[in-house]
């Protein structure tokens, strides 16, 4: 059954900051989608009016990479489409991008239907990349009934998880330039799975068997190389590219020098990898460091100078949380082999804070530039701007009211997260949301979640954005 349309809502008296623009106004939202902005609407009669007095209304976040109710390495990520998007609300995010991922030689669009099914129950908007993890023509021929029926333009590659979801340049090639030619855009997980797998294999023979083998296994050159081998393969083939959770220097400098040779190349970073360096491997507690993994690993501080710099740049241009729970016991099934504990971490709550807080407040970061790297350029790069990502009468009200001073402590005893670990454990942040409003329903305020079971909707996403495709004759 549809869900009624909510009621209209003024926000009163904030500062509106989009990726371009600061400034004071009220926005009047009716029917879920921004009706006006301006100085000191009128309020309709029946209106229900937000004060947003000392806040600034951005364009809600997005997050390009998350994985609930995944199954993976055996398990299943613990965050449904639920909880994980109350925890999206919570920290100010209004819309995510899941992963559809086939079962083995499996149809895409099954993959598609399995996800659509799963993520009925979301209270915020979702769209779904789906992952190529094999080659025919009927892979073909689904990718282009994606893309014409179903509103998919992204399609995602693993280059590691060898003998699991990876595929090898042949997939590559044959996927990238079939994506190019229904205007469409290739995801990529940059990681050499063939040395990954040698790596972990030399680890275990000499007798690492405890969880600090998998950063040992993953090293920055394993994701280098990746990045430039996918990066030399979309350039072959004249293909737009964009590679998530960008780790390392190494491949920033890959993207950057791709992009200052006239490629279009984009580039995703975690915030977890911004904040959160390899020192978590060395604690000696099994726990602890296998909640810490995900791939690619943490990684020497050294490198989170070179993610800042990219995103301040723009040479990198969005961030995500690729958020994946596994609780203790899901992990500890890697006890006696690392290379068996389920990877991942949560972070769709808290992406948004972590950003402020080490972005913003530190200078590293503009305002708008926080708003572009959490919300507008995913907009734009998934071709979903500016119906998201944007503050502008026709929009979608997908605001957050955030309250650039207000602070709290992250932590896993009082996170939505449905993960009983957090990696920003005890980080104390400044920046948070204080309501968030999604398709025009006030979903979080005043520390309160107020939602409604399927009332996120699905997203379509044509194909052809402006952003990475030239103009067609
Ligand atoms: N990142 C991670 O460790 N788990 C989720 C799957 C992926 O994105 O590689
Ligand atoms: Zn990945
Ligand atoms: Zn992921």
């Amino acid at each position: 059954m549809p869900h009624p349309v909510p009621p209209p809502l003024l926000i009163r008296g904030g500062t509106i900051q989009t990726a371009d623009t600061t400034s004071r106004g009220d926005v009047l939202i009716r029917d879920g989608v921004i009706a006006a902005i301006g100085r000191d609407l009128e309020a309709p009669t029946g209106v229900g009016i937000v004060d947003a007095g000392g806040l600034l209304v951005m364009p809600g976040g997005i997050d390009p990479h998350t994985h609930m109710e995944m199954p993976f390495m055996g398990e299943v990520s613990t965050d449904d489409f639920r909880t994980g998007t109350e925890a999206a609300l919570s920290g100010g995010t209004t819309m995510i991008v899941d992963f559809a991922i086939p079962s083995p030689g499996g149809s895409l669009v099954e993959a598609w239907r399995v996800w659509s099914e799963r993520a009925a129950k979301a209270v915020c908007d979702y769209s779904f990349h789906v992952c190529v993890t094999h080659w025919s023509d009927s892979v073909a021929g689904e990718m282009a009934t994606l893309v014409r029926d179903h509103g998919v333009n992204s399609f995602k590659h693993f280059m590691a998880y060898k003998g699991a979801l990876m595929v090898d340049d042949g997939v590559l090639l044959e996927s990238v330039g079939h994506a190019l030619s229904l205007g469409a855009l290739c995801n990529v997980h940059a990681e050499n799975g063939d040395a990954v797998a040698h790596l972990q294999k030399a680890l275990l023979a000499s007798g690492v068997r405890g969880p600090e083998g998998h950063a040992l296994s993953r090293p920055p050159a394993v994701e280098g190389e990746a990045a430039q081998r996918i990066i030399a393969i979309a350039d072959l083939l004249g293909a737009p590219i964009y590679i998530v959770h960008v780790s390392t220097k190494d491949a920033t400098d890959a993207i950057a020098r791709a992009r200052a040779g006239g490629q279009r190349v984009f580039g995703e970073v975690l915030a977890q990898h911004l904040v959160v360096d390899e020192s978590v491997y060395a604690s000696g507690d099994f726990g602890s460091v296998a909640a810490h993994v995900m791939s690619p690993p943490f990684r020497p501080k050294s490198h989170q100078a070179a993610l800042w710099a990219g995103l301040a740049s723009g040479q990198l241009q969005t961030t995500a949380s690729d958020h994946c729970c596994f609780c203790a016991p899901q992990k500890a099934k890697g006890r006696d082999d690392f290379t068996l504990i389920p990877n991942g971490t949560a972070g769709v709550e808290d992406r948004m804070s972590v950003l402020w807080h080490h972005g913003v407040r530190t200078g590293r970061l503009t305002p708008a530039e926080f708003v572009s790297i959490t919300s507008t350029n995913t907009a734009k790069i998934f071709n979903i701007h500016p119906r998201k990502g944007a503050v502008s009468v026709g929009s979608d009200a997908d605001l957050v009211l955030w309250d650039p001073d207000g602070s709290r402590t992250i932590s896993a005893r009082t996170h939505h997260q449905r993960v009983d670990f957090n990696v920003y454990e005890g980080m104390q942040v400044t920046g948070l949301a204080r309501s968030t409003i999604t398709g025009g329903r006030l979903a979080w305020h005043d520390g309160a979640l107020r939602t409604v079971s399927g009332t996120g909707r699905y997203i379509s996403r044509p194909p052809f954005a402006p952003i990475c495709f030239p103009a067609r004759a």
